[in-house]
């Protein structure tokens, strides 16, 4: 198994290049002697292989959860248990989901609402008897969480793992999702009674008669059972008047117990209530979605993990159905173990806005990810040409190496804005307003001709990268250049990507 000697440290890291460069881990996996020497505890799950490398036995149950037991104290300062059959959580690879989130929260890609580190808040959707990401976030980043789930044991055993852990005890509350018929209210442990409670009427204005969520878009092909109908995930969970950083989720993977015990070669326990839900993760996150597309704005990051690449396709789908903004994803990989990372969002990004500040830019580019099968760079490349030439613009096309050159007056620039005014569907949102205004001064300053070439580069199947650049350096001309480049962008996602370009307002 992974973390032994030195040559199999440098082969395995080699093998799993995705551990987070920020994972306590990433460059020194723990050291099984030297936790064996100073926890007596775990020194019986020790053994030493015939090339004296200290090893655990995966396989055993007892074995793993000391493990996580140890690292918890011994790396991030936590006392931890879970009862026998729990799913025990292995400390690497819950971390990287943490320092993943991590990442989304610092990038530039919203405008920040949160001084990094400060007052960030998530939620834990399902978060077991072993409060894993709770402990970790609040740990290591400070992070305040609400961790939310359904069964008695994993509710007792979060709260004793919190209570056990007085230093971050404050930033953690574990919430019940109540499970059953009347499943539209959730219970704080502390005192049993009812916390939060959204009408029926309110929860089931999209239900069909026993009370299932319809949604058009949500609806699995043709098989009925396989639609989530178990307790409330999000809404319904969370309060009207919260807001949070980010969700995050370990989601039941199965559709059936059996399949969920197929790995020999590891035991991480775990019972059906943790493992499998009807439709699996499939129906589990497209649930999660749906509640999204409702909550909008009262998470700036959605994110979940998900097992199986499959279906990580056909969810990205069903996200740029809803009108997101964004959609990322990420591997974690931990030896034989393989899952993706999904966030989506429906803030406006914030690089529309800024991009009119950084007018002095001469290179602008942008992604377009997601792109549907049939389209190539070639039908991107002529879509830009007729994107300048029905506004007048002349424009010379190079098939080869995907360039077009472009020359526009002020009346052609005026006529691109324009144009793509009127076809695009453009989003209402208070940004945009402001978006617009500027616009409409942009516009009535007269510049000179804008000279400038796009480039098409494929980037993986399905993503290309489209570059700018501008062949004048003069700062009213770059202004101009940036509006016509976003335009562009918008036309170009509407067209080709899968994606809606309406932002609705929350
Ligand atoms: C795979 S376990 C994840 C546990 C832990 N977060 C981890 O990563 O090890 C899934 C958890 O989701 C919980 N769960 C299932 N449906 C839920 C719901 N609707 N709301 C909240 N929790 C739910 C289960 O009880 C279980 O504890």
């Amino acid at each position: 198994m992974p973390w032994n000697s030195n040559s199999n440290r440098k082969r395995k890291r080699k093998e799993r290049p995705k551990i987070h460069p920020k994972n306590k881990y990433s460059d020194c996996p723990p050291d099984f002697a030297l936790l064996a020497s100073l926890y007596p505890s775990f020194q019986p799950f020790v053994f030493y292989s015939r090339n004296g490398r200290p090893a655990i036995d995966w396989t055993d149950f007892n074995a793993t959860r000391e493990l996580t037991r140890v690292l918890l104290l011994h790396d991030h300062g936590l006392n931890w248990w879970i009862p026998d059959g729990q799913l025990c959580p292995t400390v690497p690879n819950r971390s990287n989901y943490i320092h993943w989130i991590d990442d989304l929260l610092s990038s530039d890609i919203f405008p920040k609402t949160n001084t990094k580190g400060e007052n960030v808040r998530g939620f834990d959707i399902g978060t077991g008897a072993n409060c894993i990401y709770p402990l970790l976030g609040a740990s290591l980043l400070g992070w305040s969480f609400v961790g939310s789930d359904m069964t008695d044991v994993a509710l007792e055993w979060a709260e004793r793992n919190v209570k056990d852990n007085p230093q971050i005890s404050e930033l953690i509350e574990i919430r019940r999702v109540k499970s059953g018929d009347d499943n539209l209210s959730v219970e704080d442990p502390h005192d049993g009674k009812s916390s939060y409670c959204e009408s029926k009427e309110d929860l089931t204005q999209n239900a069909d008669t026993e009370g299932k969520p319809l949604s058009s878009s949500f609806d699995l092909p043709a098989d009925v059972d396989k639609r989530y109908h178990g307790s409330p995930i999000l809404l319904g969970v969370v309060r009207d008047d919260e807001k949070f950083d980010f969700c995050m989720c370990n989601p039941p993977f199965f559709e059936t117990i059996e399949e969920a015990g197929l790995n020999p070669k590891t035991s991480c326990g775990g019972t059906p209530e943790e493992m499998v839900c009807p439709g699996g993760e499939k129906a589990f996150i497209t649930h999660i979605i749906e509640d999204s597309s409702i909550l909008k704005h009262t998470f700036r990051w959605y994110t979940t993990m998900v097992g199986r690449k499959v279906n990580l396709k056909f969810l990205i789908s069903k996200l740029w159905e809803v009108g997101v903004t964004i959609v990322k994803t990420t591997e974690f990989v931990q030896g034989q173990t393989c899952r993706w990372g999904l966030a989506w969002s429906f803030v406006p990004p914030a690089r529309k806005i800024s991009s009119l500040h950084v007018a002095e830019k001469n290179n602008l580019s942008f992604m377009l990810e997601g792109l549907q099968r049939q389209f190539s760079a070639i039908h991107i490349l002529e879509s830009i040409g007729s994107f300048f030439s029905t506004s007048g613009a002349s424009c010379n096309l190079n098939a080869s190496p995907f360039t077009v050159d472009i020359t526009a007056s002020h009346d052609h620039y005026k006529a691109i804005i324009k144009n793509e005014e009127n076809h695009c569907d453009r989003a209402v949102s208070g940004e945009d307003v402001q978006d617009t205004s500027i616009i409409s001064s942009c516009l009535n300053v007269p510049i000179k001709n804008l000279c400038f070439k796009i480039s098409v580069f494929q980037q993986t199947p399905g993503t290309l990268l489209v570059r700018g650049s501008l062949k004048q350096a003069d700062s009213q001309v770059s202004g101009a250049f940036s509006l016509i480049l976003q335009r562009l962008e918008e036309s170009l996602k509407h067209k080709f990507c899968r994606k809606k370009t309406t932002v609705n307002p929350s």
